[in-house]
């Protein structure tokens, strides 16, 4: 037994300990991805150097879901001239806060609090723990031949739920059209009935006209469609029942300004993440929205962070977490009653550190008529915006209510500028004409629309097949 034989027993066990390391490493990094594996993952690169890890399963969701960068980078087409909104009415300095600890979501009491936010352990909470490796120690005099390291144990399945492969988000509103019916009845049906009739007298003008109020159109939109088409039908060129189609269609695709930039500015900066701020009333479906979206983004190839700003209620960060570490998204969360813009920034600050290319922070719902929780949410992005810059400011909005959601909109407008409109719940309406309505009054494109409760019922807005679904 001499030197060299202790040298290479040292050597054997400093490999054995390198390889069962990597290996650990390797199954964290699989575990990390809960949607399909790829053939291909950029990630699999020997040079060392960080790479975006491609988790998208084989297809990328940009045909489908169109996804550009905030800020200088972001190729916008001119929107309309939005509506004019008052000064916010909350000053900057001296925010009043409400009480945290209110059990309810909807609390009654504001207290002022300082701006600043309360510093507190971020909660992180990542789908998968990564094994921590210990370095190899080597054994000062070894005296017999050491023990083989032990296999380690096959590690356990994650216990995380496995959602189904993801649905393409390529033409999905056309694939959801179905869930549309009941404004298909609506607006297709009747109009178009009248329509095909041939010359129209002013009763059916009329009703026309009734049937897109009753869808909610409103009354700016139902006069433009309605001058329009009478436009149409003086050329004489509308004659068939298909003339009459093709024209409600276009006067309807106009309508909705399919030149606005729809793109949700979520794609990474060269040197920090996107931030995307997911607000609305309580209920709408704003959770159910980020997590949709999170694993839109994650199978778009994307590292993403979110953010459970909603401190009200401890089952909608759970509700969040779950989404999280079903599509393979860290979390950052609060203690309960914490400061929203405390956990929101502290997700932020996560996101950065940790290079990832999007940071969804979801917050909690709130009444438009509290002003407390109104100002509550203009100071979490006010205090996101002491880091960095908040790319994209999206309002949930659920359709089935309507009028109501249009004076919900007007208010969060007020508070923090929106910059997008997700619209729920179409599926379960007939009023999918507010569309137009939040866009003209608001100035504002809706961008996505859910369709349902399931995982993949999030699609992008598309005028055109918008338009095609309800008629
Ligand atoms: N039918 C239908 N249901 C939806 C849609 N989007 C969300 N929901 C449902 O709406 C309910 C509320 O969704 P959440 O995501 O919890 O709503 P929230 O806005 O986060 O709720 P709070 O945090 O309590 O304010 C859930 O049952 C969702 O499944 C949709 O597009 N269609």
């Amino acid at each position: 037994m001499d030197t060299q034989l202790i040298i290479g027993i040292v050597i054997a066990v400093v490999l054995v300990l390198a390889l069962v390391g990597g290996g650990g490493y390797a199954l964290s990094r699989r575990r990390q991805i809960s949607l399909k594996e790829q053939p291909k993952s950029t990630d699999q690169v020997t040079d060392g150097s960080q790479r975006q890890v491609d988790r998208s399963g084989g297809y990328q969701a940009g045909s489908g879901f169109s996804f550009s960068q905030g800020g200088a980078g972001s190729a916008t087409i001119e929107r309309p001239e939005p509506v004019k909104k008052p000064e916010p009415a909350v000053p900057e300095p001296a925010v009043p806060e409400p009480v945290v600890d209110a059990p309810s979501s909807e609390p009654e009491a504001q207290t002022p609090v300082a701006e600043e936010p309360v510093a507190e352990e971020p909660v992180v909470e990542a789908p998968v723990e990564t094994p921590v490796v210990d370095e190899p120690t080597v054994p000062a005099e070894p005296e017999a031949e050491p023990e083989p390291e032990a296999e380690p144990e096959p590690e356990p399945e994650p216990a995380a739920p496995q959602l189904d492969e993801i649905a393409p988000p390529e033409g999905r509103l056309s694939r959801l059209r179905g869930r549309l019916s009941r404004s298909q009845g609506a607006i297709g049906a009747s109009v178009l009935g009248l329509l095909g009739a041939g010359d129209l007298d002013e009763d059916s003008w009329e009703e026309i006209e009734d049937t897109l109020v009753m869808a909610d159109l409103g009354t700016g939109a139902t006069t433009t469609v309605i001058e329009r088409l009478r436009e149409e039908l003086a050329t004489g060129k509308v004659r068939t029942a298909e003339d009459a189609r093709a024209a409600l269609r276009s006067v309807l695709v106009e309508q909705l300004h399919p030149e606005l930039d729809r793109s949700v500015k979520a794609l990474p900066h060269a040197d920090r993440p996107a931030v995307v701020l997911v607000a609305g009333v309580n209920g709408v479906g704003k959770t159910t929205t980020t997590g949709k979206l999170a694993r839109v983004l994650v199978a778009d190839g994307r590292r993403v962070l979110l953010g459970a700003a909603d401190t009200f209620r401890a089952a909608a960060a759970d509700q969040l977490q779950t989404w999280g570490e079903r599509v393979g998204a860290t979390t950052v969360r609060g203690k309960e009653g914490a400061d929203p813009a405390s956990v929101a920034f502290d997700a932020v600050s996560t996101g950065i550190t940790e290079g990832v290319d999007v940071v969804l922070v979801d917050t909690a719902g709130r009444l438009h008529t509290k002003s407390g929780l109104m100002d509550e949410l203009g100071k979490v992005k006010r205090v996101i915006e002491k880091k960095t810059e908040v790319d994209e400011v999206l309002l949930v909005l659920d359709a089935t209510v309507g009028q109501n959601g249009l004076m919900q909109a007007k208010v969060f407008a007020e508070v923090v500028s929106l910059t997008g409109v997700v619209l729920t719940k179409l599926d379960g309406t007939a009023k999918g004409g507010i569309v137009f309505r939040i866009q003209d009054e608001l100035g504002v494109p809706v961008k996505l629309v859910g369709l349902g409760e399931g995982a993949d019922d999030l699609a992008p807005f598309e005028p055109g097949a918008f338009v095609d679904a309800l008629l």
